[in-house]
């Protein structure tokens, strides 16, 4: 899909394309399509961007809320929706050893015990050993730090997934 295509779409079209580039937040999508027409994907992953650096704090963190824990009860259950669960798989996340799974479990609990979010970073960009160790670091910062790191890593995610649906294309979402 061409960005002239992206910027042909009618809202419903777009919302439904786009409307989990941000996890389980088709408000973002629905925003940015009044900021039409992009210039370049480039520009359509910018509009994303100031509009998540807009919202007040307890929006950043709403945002936050809406993401699954990694290798958590959504993986468990079948209940991840498909862009997460091929993140956590790339990561090797639902092919943890029992040992890994109760550490990501007690370490994400903690975790959100702390910060009233939950862990949120790019799986793709990371793999399983990785996340842990970066889990177990971040757990120590402060509430505003770690909001602001979440927020930076929703953007890594929504980056990876507009690639993918403007440069690979997805014909089933069209
Ligand atoms: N908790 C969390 O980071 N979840 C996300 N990360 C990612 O890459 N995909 C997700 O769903």
């Amino acid at each position: 899909m061409d960005i002239d295509a992206v910027n042909a779409l009618p809202y419903e079209d777009f919302v439904d394309v786009f409307g989990n580039v941000v996890e389980k937040c088709p408000i973002v999508a629905a925003a940015v399509w009044s900021t039409r027409p992009f210039a370049s994907l480039n520009a359509l992953e910018a509009a994303v961007s100031e509009f998540i650096d807009a919202l007040p704090e307890s929006g950043k963190e709403g945002i936050l809320r809406c993401h699954p824990d990694l290798a958590g009860r959504d993986l468990q259950r079948g209940t991840l929706t498909r862009e997460s669960r091929g993140e956590q798989a790339q990561a090797g996340l639902d092919a943890l050893e029992p040992a890994e799974m109760s550490r990501m479990a007690r370490l994400n609990g903690e975790y959100k015990e702390r910060f009233g979010f939950p862990f949120v970073i790019c799986a793709r960009m990371c793999d399983k050993a990785n996340i842990l160790q970066q889990l177990s670091e971040r757990c120590r910062n402060e509430r505003a730090a770690e909001r602001a790191r979440g927020v930076e890593e929703v953007k890594k995610i929504g980056r990876l997934r507009l690639q993918g649906l403007v440069l690979t294309g997805s014909p089933d979402k069209l």
